[in-house]
């Protein structure tokens, strides 16, 4: 995205933000609460529309060709959009149809995903009777039926403990290296970094502080730690968390 700028009103969410998410990378955008993450994904999902800045997504531009560039993306969104009364194969095969995957593909690819997030053998049961980590990786499983060019997760890990929040992180990265997808995964948690393959984008009151590598992003810093570079680039956060 280039230029991009909200206000709700008065309020600035958002000012001339540029940034990109490459192929097979894990972009992590990092920003403390209020910090505009969730504006960002309202636009690249369309539920908000700026007429200030350009998205393209897997090159299409999402003003004059939304269903090339939103069949182009994967979304998990900050709060769960699961149905809770239908079960785990109904909530993806409802998904596939809007997406319109052929049935017999529909079943494939949920087969493929559910197996890879290890609930396939749950896929029968209400989501209800999931647990909050569950229901996150039907969601993941979800969002990847199409095949998406880009993946974008807005704090994904939200209210998850430890352990399922690793496994969470881990299998985003390693799907993001074998499939060549790019992963924007919005986070103010800071291992959920990986410090050697990540893109890091800190976002501040709406500003871009600090974008790249996280070597690059350290150097700017003046700082070996990402939670010291954190806290340079967002002055009057909230410290930023290490570890649930
Ligand atoms: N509907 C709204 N009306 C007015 N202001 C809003 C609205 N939604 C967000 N804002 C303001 O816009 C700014 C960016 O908020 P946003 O929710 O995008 O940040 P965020 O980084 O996602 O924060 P969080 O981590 O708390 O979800 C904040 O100052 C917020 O108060």
């Amino acid at each position: 995205m280039t230029g991009l700028s909200f206000r709700y009103g008065e309020r600035v969410a958002l000012d001339e933000v540029s940034l990109s998410a490459e192929a097979g990378r894990f972009t992590a955008l990092l920003g403390p609460n209020g910090a505009g993450k969730s504006t960002l994904f309202s636009l690249l999902t369309r539920l908000l529309i700026s007429r200030q800045g350009q998205i393209r997504i897997a090159g299409h531009d999402l003003e004059r060709q939304p269903r090339a560039a939103l069949a182009a993306l994967g979304v998990v969104f900050q709060d769960a959009t699961l149905d809770l009364d239908l079960t785990v194969a109904q909530n993806l095969r409802y998904f596939s149809r809007l997406h319109g995957l052929p049935p017999r593909q529909a079943e494939q690819r949920a087969e493929e995903e559910l197996t890879r997030l290890g609930l396939w053998e749950r896929r029968n049961e209400k989501v209800r009777a999931l647990n909050g980590g569950h229901r996150r990786r039907v969601e993941i499983a979800r969002a990847l039926l199409h095949r998406p060019a880009v993946l974008i997760l807005d704090e994904p890990t939200v209210g998850l403990d430890p352990p399922t929040r690793r496994l969470l992180v881990d299998h985003i990265h390693q799907l993001c290296a074998t499939t060549g997808m790019a992963v924007l995964w919005a986070t103010h948690l800071i291992d959920e970094v990986d410090p050697i393959s990540d893109r890091v984008v800190i976002l501040h009151r709406g500003r871009i502080r600090a974008a790249g590598d996280v070597p690059v992003v350290l150097a700017a810093a003046h700082s070996d730690s990402l939670a010291d570079a954190f806290r340079h680039f967002t002055p009057e956060s909230p410290p930023a968390q290490e570890a649930c």
